[in-house]
């Protein structure tokens, strides 16, 4: 026995409905943070997450000198201190579990003159991190790994920063947004091809702060020296989060649920396709932009879903929703097949893996690939049982999601990284309908 833990119980029965809003969109949340902090003047930011994750960026900008005020309900106020105006931290900066913050953390602090340590938890620490460590290497960063390539960091920072032109092996929107992030301080440009497109929050914030760059296909571009000026950034509810609902009302016979003001940038809705592709029932409305992002209310209602196969080029703009995807797909009527997935393996857990082993635990035949994964869905199958999140946030909450229509209880371990990303889900997924208890365990 070594650790207490967060075990979620969900009964079978009931449906989703009437209106809620999820909390805010993690990756702005933290772009906010960042860039609010390196901006001139204040930034007000509304609909900020303050989940762990986001908590951690935060906490590491405060202790790189920058003034945030946490005013409650998502309201943060930034007192930016300038591109140049970051100070050592005392001690190693901490992010917790999230790959966001380390990752563009390393690209910012990549530009300071002084050095910095970045560490994490048990999973962030097995992360890879030479995707981020090589190419600003290249720019002239000195960055220090362990052996493998993943954290600790050490960040030497003093050196100076040169522009590269960068073909990106992986579609990643953190290692895109790392180095555009170093690129502010590099001499010359910084350009960066993206293989696919990944989220593109970095970019249209740089421009809401008045930071110039140019996109030209698949190539981005800025110049360094430049400044940021302070502004307002209104953070919509995360589609990242919104996807547990969207899975839990298709499936559940009765559901009509409405997610109000959530973040539909298309480079995040690949969720909305490929579950419409499997027949749900989502609808747009009151379409509006906010802030430079797009918005929209999203209702979902019960339909049957069929197994499909689904398209490479919609992966990155899904990536984090799999867990929930793979869950719809366990009750979906025949095969759902992904592949080109292999970045699954190197999330919070492998998340491959990780899923297979739940939904096998649950009834369902289940088999990972190298790159994906095989879904024999159908009605029934998923008989319920216990299933491991290994500490990763999004498998937890996929499978609170399959308890609502198995055929008994499913049982979800280590869930309380759940907060990194959707502080308060248990309390809002049951004023939705589900039948969900969260309870004190014991890890041994
Ligand atoms: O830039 C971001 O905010 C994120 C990018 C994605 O990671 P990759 O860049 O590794 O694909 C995603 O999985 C992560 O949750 C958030
Ligand atoms: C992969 C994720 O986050 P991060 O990379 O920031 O840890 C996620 O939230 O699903």
């Amino acid at each position: 026995m070594h650790s207490s833990e967060l075990i979620f119980h969900v009964r079978p029965g009931g449906h989703m409905s009437g209106r809620i809003r999820v909390p805010g969109d993690k990756s702005i949340s933290h772009r906010a943070i960042m860039l609010g902090a390196l901006a001139d003047g204040v930034t007000e930011v509304s609909g900020f997450l303050e989940g762990a994750d986001c908590l951690a960026t935060l906490a590491a900008m405060r202790a790189l000198g920058v003034g945030i005020e946490t005013l409650g309900q998502g309201h943060v106020r930034v007192h930016g201190v300038g591109v140049d105006g970051l100070k050592p931290a005392a001690a190693a900066l901490d992010l917790g579990n999230s790959g966001t913050s380390m990752r563009l953390m390393t690209g910012l602090l990549a530009g300071q003159a002084f050095a910095s340590t970045l560490v994490g938890d048990a999973s962030l620490s097995r992360r890879p991190m030479r995707r981020v460590t090589e190419p600003l290497r290249t720019m002239g960063a000195e960055i220090d790994t362990t052996a493998d390539g993943t954290p600790p960091m050490r960040i030497q920072g003093g050196g100076a920063l040169s522009g590269i032109d960068y073909d990106m092996p992986v579609a990643s929107a953190q290692v895109k947004s790392a180095l555009l992030l170093a690129g502010l301080y590099a001499s010359g440009e910084t350009c960066v091809r993206e293989p696919a497109p990944t989220r593109d929050h970095t970019e249209r914030m740089l421009a809401g702060f008045g930071y110039a760059l140019s996109r030209t296909g698949d190539r981005i571009c800025l110049r360094g020296g430049g400044r940021l000026r302070g502004t307002r950034v209104d953070v919509p509810a995360d589609i990242s989060s919104a996807a547990f609902f969207l899975v839990a009302a298709s499936l559940a016979p009765g559901s009509d649920l409405t997610l109000e003001h959530v973040g539909v940038n298309p480079t995040r809705t690949g969720v909305i396709d490929i579950l419409r592709h499997m027949g749900a029932d989502i609808e747009l409305l009151a379409a509006r932009e906010v802030g430079g992002e797009p918005v929209a209310d999203l209702r979902v209602r019960h339909a049957p879903l069929r197994g499909v196969a689904i398209p490479d080029a919609l992966v990155p703009l899904a990536i984090d929703e799999f867990p929930a995807i793979f869950v719809a797909a366990a009750y979906a009527e025949g095969r759902t097949t992904l592949t080109g997935a292999a970045e699954l393996r190197v999330k919070e857990s492998d998340r491959i893996q990780v899923m297979a082993d739940g939904l096998q635990a649950c009834g369902v035949t289940a088999v990972p690939t190298a790159d994906g994964i095989v879904i024999e869905g159908g009605a029934g199958r998923l008989r319920g049982g216990t299933v491991n999140s290994h500490g990763d946030h999004r498998i937890a909450m996929a499978f609170a999601v399959a308890g609502q229509c198995a055929q008994s209880p499913v049982i979800i371990q280590d869930c309380a990284n759940v907060n990194t990303s959707f502080p308060g889900f248990v309390e809002l997924a049951a004023q939705a309908g589900l039948d969900i208890e969260a309870a004190a365990g014991v890890d041994t």
